[in-house]
């Protein structure tokens, strides 16, 4: 059975931000997650993983103005200063949690667009010669248009082809189970074909997208192939619980009994 990672932008909603992370580990986690760190001081964020002894597994980079339709900055030809001031911001908050890997996330464009896809090449550049020199990784994931209209990376092949194609070292795939599913199904066939790229998994239930073992797949059997392959990283439980989150914990127990 992987090791999961809470991820405390959708779980233990019950409680503030800075609280979830004691409830994240008094559920038992042993690491978390979550999409941006940036409204708290780092310093605040590495004293909660401390005072519980958590790992951080991974965060987003700052993704533009999200409230204002911004989705990431990367395939943006015309932001590329915010860009490269992000990944300035995101490495600050990477020291102080000690997290090794960060996803950027692409922004809103048509693949299809050369202005947008040399501009997704030339950051995903700067940000792993960025990123590689402090030994981090950085994680791109294909995310489905049902819940991201219009994002740039929606295709499974197309991010592999584009890590192989880039060959930057610390360039890798995060495998979102449920974007997996929405977008291409055959997910057991994309975790053996990508494994060496991946960097990152993460699991929901389809199509609802709340507890793994709740939807269309068979969760036990997809987390068994990932011991299976070999996959030692963490999985991010990036799931909104149906109900209270300690109560739908039970989908782990569940899923270790296969
Ligand atoms: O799958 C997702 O939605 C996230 O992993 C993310 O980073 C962007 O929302
Ligand atoms: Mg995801």
């Amino acid at each position: 059975m992987p090791r999961f990672a809470a991820n405390l932008t959708m779980m233990f909603n019950e409680h503030g931000f800075m609280d979830r992370f004691a409830a994240a580990a008094r559920a038992g986690f042993e690491a978390v997650e979550y999409l941006f760190p940036y409204e708290f001081d780092p310093n605040t964020i590495a004293a909660a993983l401390q005072a519980n002894h958590l790992t951080q597994a991974l965060f987003n980079l700052p993704p533009g103005d999200w409230s204002r339709g911004d989705r990431g900055l990367a395939a943006l030809p015309d932001r590329k200063a915010e860009f490269r001031a992000s990944v300035g911001t995101a490495l600050r908050y990477a020291r102080a949690t000690g997290v090794r890997r960060l996803h950027v996330m692409s922004g809103l464009a048509d693949r299809a667009d050369l202005r947008a896809m040399a501009a997704y090449r030339a950051s995903l550049a700067y940000l792993c010669e960025a990123a590689g020199a402090e030994g981090l990784q950085v994680l791109i994931e294909p995310i489905n248009g049902r819940d991201m209209p219009g994002y740039f990376l929606n295709d499974f092949n197309a991010a592999a082809d584009l890590v192989g194609d880039l060959g930057l070292p610390n360039l890798r795939l995060q495998f979102d189970i449920y974007h997996r599913q929405i977008l291409h199904g055959d997910v057991l066939t994309g975790l053996r074909q990508m494994m060496p790229i991946i960097g990152h998994v993460q699991i929901a239930a389809v199509p609802l997208r709340h507890e793994p073992g709740t939807g269309e797949l068979a969760d036990a059997v997809i987390l068994a192939e990932l011991d299976r392959l070999g996959y030692n990283g963490f999985v991010g439980c990036e799931y909104r619980p149906a109900g209270d989150t300690l109560v739908g914990l039970g989908w782990m127990d569940a899923c270790r009994k296969g």
